[in-house]
């Protein structure tokens, strides 16, 4: 199914190598180096630096000029594919050891995979997961850097799976993973789609093309795999186009497969009529019910009972930095969510709006990222200052940017209606602390877009940053 084209070759096809790397940085004697096009530098300028560590085969899109005597070269159409197919026959092609399932879309990615791999292990399997939180193999937790990792990587924790005797293994899969080929060669026994809303412009060229990417991972899964799609989302039955996969479709309003109700929505849960029975869960918010009509249908296409599913789903917990909250002292509600893009803050503040009533004041705390795409801090500013009772804007990872600018291009999208609603502090601690002193019993703070990090980066250095610990702190110290 997935095809690299061999352009030439030279030297010997037959060498024992010991790693694969596609940073020259890492290659040492008789691995193998393959260059990779990438979004700064590319790794075909390296070429030289890997044979000069002890390379042994080159792989790339074009030999070099010079060549070394007793290195192999290989050029191939395309490296990144090429990668990612060493990588799975490098590790023994361990996907096809487990199930494995890919989660895509913009928003809901983790909860679903996290909430998935609870849900197995409580279903008394040994479970796997690649998520942006952490790494899971079965209970041996890993530092995650990616949404999706690199091909080699993935491949590696899928090893270290297989061989731990995990079942079932559920992985999310960011567009940037799609585009750069990190999930080819992999035998996926389902894709999952979530949802597609404004993200990540600063990458893909266009909306067009960013949906046509996630596109692409429904396009490649194998007929006897299944594809589960959000019908409810205007771009859910784009994703099984051409997929060969086995379809189904899950929605709340829509007709599906998987139908799902929403009976009651408050602080302490949700009332679902799921396949018309009704479950209880921790979880709050529409779009958690879209989440977990997500999970049982995964887990209904996985082949678990149904009333097995729906005692589960009644048990699981809320995943770290998505719709976290404490309740101080004095009644004053504060939710640390990693709502970071337009559509998961307009849904996070609307969740919150469809529970509080009308003498609840609602706060936020939201700022965007550095270096990341621009055209979302004004429309991220409108929702927020239109759908709270007051705002702060405020730092969120600036990057290399002056945060100063960064709250500019957010205040731009305020409307002069809600202006008065809206303040600025670029520190992000004193922020919360205002939102705090702000703050009367039974109000609500929410603290959006950082949900379960632990650090602020700023020029390239990450200090500690905690929005959990610190409005507990906070809360605390001002006897809250
Ligand atoms: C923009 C982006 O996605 N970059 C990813 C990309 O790196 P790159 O293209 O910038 O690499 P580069 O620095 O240009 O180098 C090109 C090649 O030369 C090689 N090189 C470079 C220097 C050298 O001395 N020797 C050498 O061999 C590099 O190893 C690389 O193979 O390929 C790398 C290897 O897979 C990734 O680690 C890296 O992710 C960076 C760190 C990153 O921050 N990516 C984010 C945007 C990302 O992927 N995010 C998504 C989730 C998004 C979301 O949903 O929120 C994710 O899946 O995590
Ligand atoms: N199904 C959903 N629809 C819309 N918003 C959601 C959904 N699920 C979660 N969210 C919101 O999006 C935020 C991020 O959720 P989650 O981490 O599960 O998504 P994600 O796809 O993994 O995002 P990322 O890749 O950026 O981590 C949550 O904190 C919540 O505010």
């Amino acid at each position: 199914m997935y095809k690299v084209n061999l352009n030439a070759v030279t030297g010997n096809t037959t060498v024992a190598i010991n790693q694969v790397h596609f940073d020259s940085r890492k290659v040492s004697l008789n691995d193998v180096f393959v260059a990779v096009k990438g979004t700064v530098v590319d790794g075909h300028d390296y070429i030289e630096q890997a044979t000069n560590n002890g390379a042994i085969a080159i792989v790339c899109e074009k030999l070099p000029k010079s060549v070394v005597n007793g290195v192999t070269y290989i050029e191939v159409d395309d490296a990144q594919s090429a990668l990612a197919l060493i990588a799975a026959n490098f590790y023994g092609n361990p996907s096809h050891d487990l199930k494995l399932v890919g989660i895509t879309g913009t928003n809901g990615k983790t909860t679903i995979s996290t909430l998935l791999y609870q849900l197995f292990k409580k279903a008394g399997y040994k479970v796997g997961l690649l998520s942006t939180v952490k790494i899971l193999v079965d209970n041996k937790e890993f530092k995650a850097t990616h949404t999706t990792p690199d091909s080699l990587t993935i491949n590696s924790y899928l090893k270290m799976m297989a061989d731990a005797g995990v079942e079932f293994c559920f992985m999310e899969v960011s567009s940037h993973g799609i585009h750069q080929k990190r999930t080819e060669g992999l035998e996926f026994a389902g894709g999952v789609f979530t949802n597609l809303s404004h993200d990540h412009l600063d990458y893909h060229s266009s909306f067009a093309e960013y949906r046509d990417v996630k596109k692409t991972f429904f396009d490649q899964l194998s007929k006897s795999a299944f594809a589960i799609t959000n019908v409810d989302d205007k771009n859910g039955l784009v994703m099984l186009q051409n997929t060969k996969a086995e379809k189904f479709t899950y929605a709340l309003k829509n007709y599906a497969d998987y139908k799902a109700q929403i009976l009651e929505n408050q602080f302490d849960g949700l009332l679902l009529k799921i396949e018309g029975n009704e479950v209880w869960t921790k979880l709050i918010g529409n779009f958690n019910a879209y989440n977990l009509l997500a999970i049982y249908a995964t887990a209904r296409q996985l082949g678990l009972e149904q009333i097995d599913i729906l005692r589960y789903l009644s048990e699981l917990e809320s995943v770290s930095g998505r719709f976290q909250y404490v309740v101080s002292p004095s009644k004053i509600t504060a939710i640390v969510d990693y709502a970071h893009t337009p559509d998961a803050l307009k849904n996070v503040l609307e969740t919150i709006n469809s529970i509080r009533t009308k003498n609840e004041e609602l706060i936020t705390v939201v700022g965007c990222g550095g270096d990341r795409d621009k055209t979302k801090r004004p429309v991220m500013a409108n929702i927020a200052s239109t759908l709270s009772s007051k705002v702060i804007f405020t730092s969120d990872n600036p990057r290399t940017e002056d945060p100063v600018l960064i709250i500019e291009d957010m205040e731009k999208g305020v409307s002069p209606e809600n202006y008065k609603k809206t303040m600025s502090i670029t520190d992000r601690k004193q922020a919360i602390k205002t939102a705090c002193q702000l703050a009367n019993s039974k109000d609500i703070i929410l603290i959006a877009g950082k949900g379960h990090e632990t650090y602020q980066e700023v020029n390239g250095k990450r200090t500690d940053f905690d929005d959990f610990k610190i409005v507990k702190e906070l809360l605390n110290q001002l006897n809250k």
